[in-house]
């Protein structure tokens, strides 16, 4: 069945659909990933976006139990080249058409993702719509310029209630946005007593449930939409150590008096080159967003730059000058892409104890 991609600028591509056959919308992005499609597709941060893969054959290794980021997809759409429809791997359960089909969203195939990939390149990111061949093009095309784009995703895809993940080590409290599981696993594999809350829960909320440690998570859509998180993390930071992951970060950053601007089309894709400015080390990062906090806005606050993109010299990790707390733009927990800024993890379990033994000395001398 023919299917089209319609984008704001009034550009056109014809080509096959798979997946489900409902219509959609959403901002059209690309990730350069070459493997990694079925975390990619699961990841919340994608939270109403049409995902366009510029590697030109996926679905290849099918889809499989354990590669999920979340169990319920929240992207509005997937743009590949070419849809592998014989899957060929010992953990395939099945076919990418077929997932897609189950969790009602629409493929498109067949296009050139190079020039559609460009065209972002070029202008910026845009919106477009997925849709069959006999629509009025030109009613799609104002309705796109004129809808804005949406701004609940974090409400949509955070968990609705507080659950718990036990352990038998430092209790951290995971604020979740739109969480990667790769997170939680994360923290489960060095024995940490895991509470996973809504993005909604106050600094009151948060103290009580006594954390050693809080994780701020990754997540969907403009980090100033979410007004209520910035104020939690004003209320926590000081208190209890803190670790932020993309959103987490950008969040931080806004509680910190810094500044968040959206970027031209993003970082999205397995090998970000990302430099530490203190060991001039650098590492390979997995990456997807679409925000940054303004290099500028960091000088009138207590914030330091820790690390920046070597592609564009935008900041990619923060640190607080008189607070344990550390931030980066990337994903330290992969899933998918290189496992190289893995450590950051250990980092947040040695900022804990020492807090933690600093907490403890100041108690005996009272
Ligand atoms: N992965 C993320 O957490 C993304 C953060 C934010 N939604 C952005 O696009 O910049």
């Amino acid at each position: 069945m023919k299917r089209q991609l319609i984008l704001e600028d009034g550009t056109v591509f014809v080509g096959q659909g798979f997946g489900s056959d409902q219509e959609t919308i959403g901002e059209v992005v690309f990730s350069t990933g070459m493997t990694g499609y079925q975390e990619i597709i699961s990841d919340p941060s994608y939270c109403g976006q049409i995902v366009t893969l510029t590697y030109p054959l996926i679905g290849n290794y099918g889809i499989n139990r354990d590669d999920f980021e979340t169990i319920a997809p929240a992207i509005n759409g997937l743009i590949v080249k070419e849809a592998a429809t014989t899957p060929s791997n010992w953990r395939s359960l099945q076919t990418l058409d077929e997932f897609l089909k189950e969790k009602n969203i629409p493929g498109l195939q067949g296009i050139d993702t190079r020039k559609l990939t460009r065209i972002i390149r070029k202008y910026g990111t845009l919106k477009g719509a997925l849709c069959g061949m006999g629509v009025n093009v030109n009613d799609i095309i104002s309705k796109l310029k004129s809808e804005p784009l949406p701004t609940n995703q974090v409400e949509r895809v955070s968990t609705k209630t507080a659950y718990p993940s036990p352990g038998r080590g430092y209790r951290v409290v995971l604020v979740d946005f739109g969480m990667k599981h790769g997170i939680l696993r994360e923290l489960i594999k060095r024995d940490c007593d895991v509470v996973v809350v809504p993005y909604n829960i106050t600094a009151e909320e948060v103290l009580r449930l006594q954390p050693d440690g809080i994780m701020l998570s990754n997540g969907p859509g403009d980090p100033k939409n979410v007004p209520q998180a910035i104020e939690m993390i004003k209320g926590v930071l000081g208190k209890v150590p803190i670790f932020g992951i993309c959103l987490g970060h950008q969040l931080f950053a806004l509680a910190c008096g810094a500044n968040t601007i959206k970027m031209k089309f993003g970082h999205r894709g397995s090998n970000h080159p990302v430099k530490n400015l203190e060991t001039g080390a650098v590492d390979i990062t997995s990456q997807n967003h679409g925000y940054t906090v303004e290099m500028e806005s960091i000088a009138n606050t207590r914030l330091k730059v820790t690390h920046v993109a070597l592609n564009d010299g935008t900041v990619e990790g923060l640190e607080h000058l008189d607070h344990p707390a550390f931030t980066v733009q990337y994903h330290p927990e992969a899933s998918p892409g290189p496992e190289d800024s893995n450590h950051l993890f250990d980092k947040f379990m040695n900022l804990i104890k020492t807090h933690k033994k600093e907490g403890e000395a100041v108690c005996q001398n009272a």
